[in-house]
């Protein structure tokens, strides 16, 4: 059974650009010049339920926009998709409440108050009962290990400890589809290998599917048994690890890195 069905899918993005100055600001909004861009250009890509598949390509390559539109927050401009057998764009209900998103350059929570509040505010959005919200907040928080911070106002956490709240946010609902933009950005080894355990162990306890963006191979050679490549919108490699080494051309040890920055130029 599949989490996710996309054929074709496509994004492009219309836009008006603007020259520097007050100048270029007054005429930009006489005469607005209208660009387009297309950041996802007919990708194909099914995904079975419980598979970690990690989403990887270079700066500009699409991953955020295809995230974007796997998860309902922006319309595709064409292509079919499905999603736990919902079309995202729709946002309904049983879709919202079966998926869920983390990003790491960006919070879910709010700031000013503490986790518990946030969560609080989640628990009414998703009409959880109170029996299930504390039996998930006790068990998300153990094995998150941030019992003691929950009651600290957001903005007072370090980078590490606010992920770490972020995910239990995310996962308050009991989602079958996590979407993990950059999680580990920013974090230091320990708080890296912390979280990225806590994915592992979701998927293999809970057969929660993953749909992971990284720019760290570490955090990709550890979780995702499937690997897809895009590039200038384009999925160019789809397979695991060791098809990814033999498609670089790169020397059996040569370390991750390496390998995906062979696959890179290979392609640009
Ligand atoms: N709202 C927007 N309007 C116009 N162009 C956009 C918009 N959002 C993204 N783009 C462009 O679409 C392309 C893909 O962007 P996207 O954010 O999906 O890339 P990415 O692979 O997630 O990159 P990164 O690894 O740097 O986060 C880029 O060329 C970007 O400049």
């Amino acid at each position: 059974m599949s989490a996710i069905t996309a054929t074709r899918l496509t994004k492009v993005y219309k836009y008006s650009e603007q020259e520097p100055g007050m100048k270029g600001a007054l005429k930009g909004l006489v005469k607005p010049v209208r660009r387009e861009r297309t950041a996802v250009d007919a990708i194909t890509l099914t995904v079975p339920k419980g598979q970690v598949i990690g989403l990887l390509g270079p700066n500009g390559a699409g991953k955020t926009t295809t995230i974007k539109m796997l998860c309902g927050l922006l319309r595709p401009t064409a292509g079919e998709l499905e999603v736990l057998g919902h079309q995202p764009h729709r946002r309904s209900f049983d879709f919202l409440s079966r998926i869920s998103v983390v990003f790491g350059q960006k919070s879910m929570l709010w700031w000013d108050v503490s986790t518990y509040d946030s969560l609080l505010i989640h628990r009414e959005m998703y009409a959880i009962p109170k029996a299930t919200f504390d039996a998930s907040v006790a068990e998300l928080t153990e094995r998150l290990d941030v019992a003691h911070l929950i009651n600290i106002p957001v903005r007072k956490l370090s980078l590490g400890q606010r992920m770490r709240c972020e995910l239990v946010l995310a996962l308050l609902h009991g989602p079958d589809l996590l979407f993990a933009d950059e999680p580990t950005v920013g974090l230091d080894v320990v708080a890296k290998l912390a979280l990225r355990n806590f994915l592992a162990e979701l998927n293999r306890d809970h057969g929660t599917t993953i749909v992971l963006t990284s720019h760290d191979m570490s955090d990709v050679a550890a979780l995702c048994q499937r690997i897809a490549l895009i590039d200038h919108g384009v999925i160019g490699f789809d397979g695991d690890l060791q098809q990814l080494r033999q498609q670089s051309g790169q020397h059996e040890d040569a370390d991750l890195d390496q390998v995906l920055a062979a696959m890179f130029r290979s392609r640009s």
